[in-house]
């Protein structure tokens, strides 16, 4: 068992606050006495273990919407441990994506960098211990393809390695955390993968340094502790993808239970040593669990399940994966394909029950069946055109030509149809210099409506997709201000209940965004939004025109 100090008399006990579990009282005398004081940083989760989630989180009270539930520094950061073929590629200090091969280095070790004085260089639990291992071969830079020389992939885990001497106590944390060994054993693609860069994290990197110093850097570095400490990486790491491509592992952060409906939302601030904040995005009550999101939540069902058995090693069951209709969203549903012998009904084809394995579709008009791989297939082809078609900045006519062909197989609110609606939302009125018509604009805001409708069913709390929201926000804002002006111009009065609307749909958009500030993003949407509703403000002003108060 566990000891610790009572926060009152100091005496060693096994008792702990009856509320968090996370500080020590001897005694209830000792708890209630010390309550007040306490109340303010009183955890508010507890860990709990069971078999089907290992640890988890529980409410150790009522959450309300913005609570914070936990906020912590990184373990260890660093470029992600999958090998980059292809640039860009990240500054070894920071990880911000250089967009430029032929940057700035490391006077070092010769690796690039974004600017001479990156912070990230010097601190020695993001650049500084490795330098002393990278400058041993720095001569040698151009010997090789850009990516073979620089294996940013090995990094992350040189920095894991270098806990054991930097942080005891961070090195126990992280070893403490889940890995899945037993599922990524000597026949599996991930253990090869592994072997291939132990063998270069001796070669290159480890041996050179020993040979120079004389005597082993690093007292335990054997193969089964580095597949250990990948294993660790990818079931727990959070992956930083916007302008910085890394991995950050936090201690407590890593033991949230996964749920494709988070009940909090998370932010990371890069100026703060990417410290995470978790805040309740949903009402938590006492003794409820609180959740996170390992996948992408704009996925359809298949794919997220495919994903996290992928990458997390378990199959979700949450009340989103059970719901073959994705509580009425018709997020995964296809048109009726048919079958040989019949041709499609038009009616829906759903999964059964999307939580088994090799689940089967059926269609609820002609009842006929489909197995899962088939849908998955004729959906994974269907994604792979959608992804080519939205890399190249498309322009209206490719995206309407790409939803009309999507549109004979998926269901109008399909997640494919989604991705492709959300970026013609934001290019309707915005593509040349022509006046948008009355009749696009009328388009436009049904368009804007129907995805808000299922962005708040999916992720009610805005978790995970208050930038796609603020962004739909956004458009119906300029959409109904233009419809507003349109109808002024016309009519010479507007009906003050539609200018309350527009206010009422900006204050909506500040309230989503408030957590993205910290987010190069949600900073220049914000921005967008602020001065949105000064010009609207101003227009209402400058006709003398008034919303209800
Ligand atoms: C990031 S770790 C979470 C902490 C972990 N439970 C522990 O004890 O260290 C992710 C792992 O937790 C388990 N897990 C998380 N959410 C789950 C869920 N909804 N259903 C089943 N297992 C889950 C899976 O084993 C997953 O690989």
């Amino acid at each position: 068992m566990p000891e610790g100090p009572c926060e009152v008399c100091q005496r060693v006990t096994q008792r702990k606050c009856s509320t968090c579990h996370q500080v020590y009282y001897c005694s209830e005398e000792h708890e209630n006495e010390n309550k007040e004081t306490h109340q303010a940083s009183c955890s508010p989760f507890e860990i709990s273990t069971s078999k089907e989630l290992g640890r988890h989180l529980i409410a150790t009270r009522d959450l309300k919407p913005s609570d914070v539930v936990l906020t912590e520094e990184p373990l260890v950061f660093g470029p992600k441990p999958q090998q980059i073929k292809e640039g860009p590629f990240p500054c070894v200090g920071c990880c911000r994506i250089l967009t430029d091969q032929t940057c700035e280095r490391c006077p070092l070790c010769l690796w690039p960098v974004c600017k001479l004085d990156c912070p990230g260089l010097k601190q020695p639990h993001f650049h500084g211990f490795e330098c002393t291992i990278l400058r041993q071969r720095a001569t040698n830079t151009e010997a090789k393809p850009f990516y073979e020389y620089f294996r940013f992939d090995i990094l992350i885990i040189l920095r894991a390695l270098n806990l054991q001497n930097s942080n005891p106590k961070y090195w126990e944390a992280m070893l403490a955390l889940e890995d899945h060994l037993e599922l990524r054993g000597p026949d599996t693609d991930v253990y090869k993968a592994i072997e291939e860069k132990i063998k270069i994290l001796e070669e290159n990197y480890l041996n050179p340094l020993n040979k120079k110093v004389g005597e082993p850097v690093l007292k335990n570095c054997s193969p089964d502790l580095i597949h250990k400490i990948y294993g660790i990486l990818d079931v727990n790491a959070t992956e930083l993808t916007e302008e910085i491509e890394a991995m950050v592992l936090y201690p407590t952060a890593s033991l949230f239970e996964h749920n494709c409906v988070p009940n909090t939302m998370q932010t990371i601030d890069e100026k703060e040593n990417f410290r995470i904040t978790f805040r309740a995005a949903l009402p938590i009550k006492k003794g409820g669990h609180i959740t996170s999101t390992y996948t992408n939540i704009l996925w359809g069902t298949s794919a997220r399940r495919d994903h996290l058995k992928q990458t997390k090693y378990f199959t979700c069951k949450c009340k989103r994966c059970k719901d073959p209709t994705e509580f009425g969203t018709y997020f995964s549903a296809l048109r009726c394909l048919g079958n040989e012998e019949n041709s499609p009904c038009g009616g829906t084809q759903l999964p059964k029950n999307p939580t088994e394995e090799d689940c089967i579709w059926v269609c609820d008009r002609c009842k006929i069946q489909l197995p899962d791989k088939e849908m998955m297939n004729f959906v994974n082809h269907l994604s792979t055109e959608v992804d080519r078609v939205m890399s190249r900045r498309p322009k209206i006519a490719e995206l309407e030509d790409v939803l009309s062909k999507l549109l004979n197989f998926l269901h109008e609110n399909h997640y494919l149809n989604y991705i492709v609606k959300h970026s013609l939302v934001q290019l309707y009125g915005n593509e040349g210099n022509r006046e948008i018509t009355a009749g696009l604009l009328t388009t436009k805001l049904k368009m804007c409506q129907d995805l808000i409708d299922i962005t708040k069913k999916i992720d009610p709390g805005n978790a995970r997709l208050s930038l796609y929201m603020g962004v739909l926000l956004n458009e119906k804002f300029i959409g109904t201000f233009k419809m507003i002006t349109m109808m002024y111009e016309k009519e010479k009065k507007v009906d003050a209940g539609k200018l309350q609307e527009v206010l009422n749909i900006l204050e909506e958009n500040k309230n989503v965004l408030k957590y993205e500030i910290n987010t190069t993003s949600g900073t220049r949407l914000l921005n967008v939004v602020c001065k949105n509703e000064m010009q609207f403000k101003s227009w209402m002003e400058s006709n003398d025109l008034k919303a209800y108060v």
